[in-house]
């Protein structure tokens, strides 16, 4: 004992010892270097503009009275839970610190410029001769480099998160997606960076986005702003059908949540505005010198940051954090941190989720509100004040968005409690955590079924499929599910161009129903009370299932719903989301349509001639090309859009490629992915590749007929079937046979193990132990002396 008193006191000591030692070198690091005050105070600057904008800022921004702008409605859709804000805030802090620090003019410190320095080097793509001042780790020494990094809290994220080893962590994906990968745990894991399948393209080489100096040329010319760009997509005319569902939307409505989700960086940055200059000319705007746009936040260590970790020739550009998993694995209905899983989950119930306790439709469930009241959802102008109906919360803070969307939320939560009662039912012995996880499996099962089987071939085409994504194979380790930035930022953003401005809700014949008119797009924005109090979800649903998806035309590609209406609640303010798709690719750093193409093997464009090959309608190609100049200069997003279709596929070549090569790596690079062994048994999975989301449908609604396949377009009643005759799956195939166990060791009768040995139970048997010099015979329950025996022998 006294050795141990003895020992804990020199470890005190030296404790102690090292610990004073660092704060005295952080001391003098700090204070020596600054006499002047010069780095303390800009470091303090950064820190209290940060946390400024932090609490009042977005706050602000989200909480404010009266009807919600546009800005705010965003904001409040990509307001980021508090492990992901304290992510974001770390990395802000950091950046701020060194922008702060760039700017601060410390002259006793500052060296001559190099101009050919480290910047140049990185400035050589595109701009090798721009000067971007003196390089900070020669102002800084490493010791208060590292101590910044440690203040802002960035350090502590970048360290590789330590996995469960124990039974259920092996059985079901933690909710963060941590550790689905036993080697690169962070492989897909929320609040991590998107990946960058092309290296970024800045104009600093760091972090500055494309088009933000408005001198910069690109082969030769200025790009354009992005709020010209709708002039190349938008449209107003009435629309054309095609011959899939609108349901089809939402399906990818979530996948792209499942994948990812952007965190507004502080309102503090000078080129928060940058390109988003409104002209005389854009009438829509007028009155407004800009319009918001928060870029999205960078992760720990990147961007001008990069610099405080590693050498320049690991410099790190700007990478943006994926809050949610990458994984198809339900994250919208569960969440992707356990803090939001644990206000989504009811903990007191058999593994159910929380429903929302004031409403219900006709007996069915509704989400739960959201705890950040008040929220900014439109409200009923004929309900009384304190009649307020909030944004619902789902596992992404989306779910308000539009009100179709809100509908399959809501539909997925119902299907995961009625799974957790039927299994209950099955299962008796299962604990509440059991179910909830047994369920929440097969619901992120569901999700990877209807998207790889019923939903992707249709976008890209059975070509592409073969070709991208193929055959399952099994679970490959060495594949990255992480989601890509091109395929977050541009290529999944195809499906803005397949929503239809008009949401129809139909009654029980499928019919327009006079008492619960069609609306235009704008009057669901953010408007939960219309499902509660306009009919709930089944209208709704009806109507998806027989209005055709919006058909991609070259020239009528968003309908002004989305370019001039976005989010408009009233008339303070509009967002278009046309020019938010553009400057999100370039905020991100995505190279130019060309380089992309190359990417997937496609040839590159170089004339509008060369642009006309794959998009037949000229008078785009000659929009573009008055806008661009140079193919090469087209912004990713609106080159991929405006493709002529493959056949049978929604988009073309680009967009079939990068969707196809990302799906893949979701599936190949997912251990829990369905179909690998040992995630379901080979019963079950038989059970689960009979549902599809029209039995969903039927199993959590009133409505009664639906087609068998619900992306397919079909008129009702001749192409809809009652739901008795719709395949669902048979939950037996979960029924454990439970046997109490026997404790065998209790056999006095008849032992299992001899006297010398020591019987230990075990769920459904025993084991005979020995201790040493004593070992097991063969006869598995005797115990014989090793000395001896090798005596014997
Ligand atoms: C009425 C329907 C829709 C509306 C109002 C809408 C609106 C938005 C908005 C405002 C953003 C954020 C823009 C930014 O600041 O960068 C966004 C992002 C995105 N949208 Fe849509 N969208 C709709 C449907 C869809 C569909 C059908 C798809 C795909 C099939 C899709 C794919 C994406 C993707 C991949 C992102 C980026 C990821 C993210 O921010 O979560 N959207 N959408």
């Amino acid at each position: 004992m006294k050795v141990f008193i003895i020992l804990g006191i020199s470890a005190a000591i030296a404790f102690t010892a090292v610990f004073f030692s660092f704060l005295q070198k952080g001391k003098d690091v700090l204070f020596e270097e600054s006499e002047d005050n010069c780095i303390t105070e800009a470091i303090q600057k950064a820190y209290n503009m940060v946390d400024y904008a932090t609490k009042y800022a977005l706050k602000r921004n989200i909480q404010g009275k009266g009807i919600a702008s546009p800005t705010s409605l965003l904001a409040f859709s990509k307001f980021p839970e508090q492990e992901s804000q304290d992510i974001s805030q770390a990395a802000e802090r950091m950046e701020m610190s060194i922008q702060v620090l760039k700017q601060k003019v410390c002259q006793k410190h500052k060296r001559s410029l190099h101009p050919t320095g480290k910047y140049g080097i990185l400035a050589s793509k595109p701009f090798t001769n721009r000067v971007l001042g003196f390089f900070l780790t020669d102002l800084l020494s490493a010791d208060l480099l590292t101590m910044i990094a440690n203040i802002s809290g960035c350090l502590a994220y970048m360290l590789p998160p330590k996995c469960p080893n124990n039974c259920l962590a092996n059985k079901y994906q933690l909710i963060t997606g941590a550790c689905n990968n036993r080697e690169h745990t962070r492989w897909g894991a929320s609040n991590t960076a998107l990946a960058r399948w092309l290296p970024p393209t800045y104009e600093d080489g760091l972090s500055q986005p494309r088009g933000w100096d408005s001198s910069a040329q690109y082969n030769g010319v200025q790009l354009p702003q992005p709020l010209k760009v709708p002039y190349c997509v938008k449209y107003s005319k009435e629309e054309l059908g095609e011959e899939l569902a609108f349901i089809t939307v939402y399906p990818g409505f979530r996948v792209l949540s499942d994948c990812e989700k952007f965190y507004l960086t502080l309102k503090l940055r000078k080129y928060m505005f940058f390109f988003t200059q409104v002209t005389t000319n854009d009438t829509l705007f007028k009155g407004m010198d800009c319009l918001p746009f928060y870029r999205s936040s960078p992760t720990c260590g990147t961007g001008d940051h990069s610099i405080l970790f590693g050498n320049l020739s690991a410099l790190n550009p700007r990478q943006q954090i994926n809050g949610l998993t990458s994984f198809l694995d339900a994250s919208t209905v569960y969440g992707s941190t356990s803090t939001v899983e644990s206000k989504l989950r009811n903990l007191t119930s058999e593994g159910l989720l929380r429903v929302n306790s004031k409403y219900h439709d006709n007996g069915r469930e509704y989400l739960p509100f959201t705890d950040r009241v008040p929220s900014p959802c439109a409200q009923d102008s004929n309900a009384s004040e304190d009649e307020r109906i909030e944004c619902f919360m789902a596992g992404d803070s989306r779910s308000s968005e539009v009100t179709s969307l809100t509908a399959m939320h809501t539909l997925w939560l119902r299907e995961h409690n009625r799974l957790a009662w039927a299994l209950k039912a099955i299962n008796s012995h299962w604990s509440a955590e059991t179910i909830y996880q047994e369920a929440r499996k097969i619901v992120g099962a569901l999700h990877q079924i209807i998207t790889l089987r019923d939903y992707i071939p249709k976008i890209i085409g059975s070509d592409a499929f073969n070709q991208y994504i193929g055959l399952y194979k099994g679970y490959d380790p060495t594949v990255n599910p992480t989601v890509s930035n091109v395929f977050a930022t541009a290529a999944f953003r195809f499906g803005h161009a397949t929503i239809q401005p008009i949401v129809r809700r139909l009654n029980a014949q499928y019919l327009d129903d006079p008492e619960l008119p069609s609306l235009h797009l704008h009057e669901v924005f953010f408007s939960p009370w219309r499902l509660i109090k306009e009919g709930g979800l089944d209208p709704l649903i009806r109507g998806l299932l027989v209005q055709s998806a919006k058909l991609q035309v070259q020239d009528q590609l968003m309908n002004e719903e989305l370019t001039d209406k976005l989010f408009v609640l009233s008339n303070n303010g509009s967002l278009d989301l046309a020019s938010l798709n553009l400057q999100r690719g370039r905020d991100h750093g995505l190279p130019g349509y060309n380089d992309w193409r190359e990417f997937c093997g496609l040839p590159k464009l170089e004339t509008q001639t060369d642009l006309n090959t794959i998009i037949t309608n000229q008078k785009v190609t000659e929009k573009i090309m008055e806008l661009y100049h140079n193919p090469s200069n087209i912004d990713v997003w609106l080159g991929g859009l405006v493709e002529d279709f493959l056949p049978g596929a929604r988009t073309g070549p680009l967009f079939a490629c990068l969707i196809g090569k990302q799906m893949k790596a979701l599936r190949d690079g997912d251990r829990f992915w369905w179909e690998n062994d040992n995630v379901f048994s080979e019963a079950q999975k038989n059970e689960l590749k009979r549902h599809s989301l029209s039995r969903v449908i039927c199993d959590n609604t009133g409505i009664s007929d639906v087609p068998v396949d619900a992306f397919q377009l079909g008129k009702f009643p001749q192409d809809f079937k009652h739901c008795s005759n719709i395949d669902g799956m048979n939950l037996e195939a979960w029924k454990e046979i439970y046997q109490e166990d026997i404790n065998e060791c209790e056999n006095e009768i008849n032992p299992p193990c001899s006297l010398t040995a020591k019987c230990i139970n075990t769920k459904g048997s025993y084991k005979c132990l020995c201790t040493e010099p004593y070992k097991l015979a063969e006869d598995g329950r005797t115990c014989i002396d090793t000395a001896q025996e090798s005596a014997v022998h």
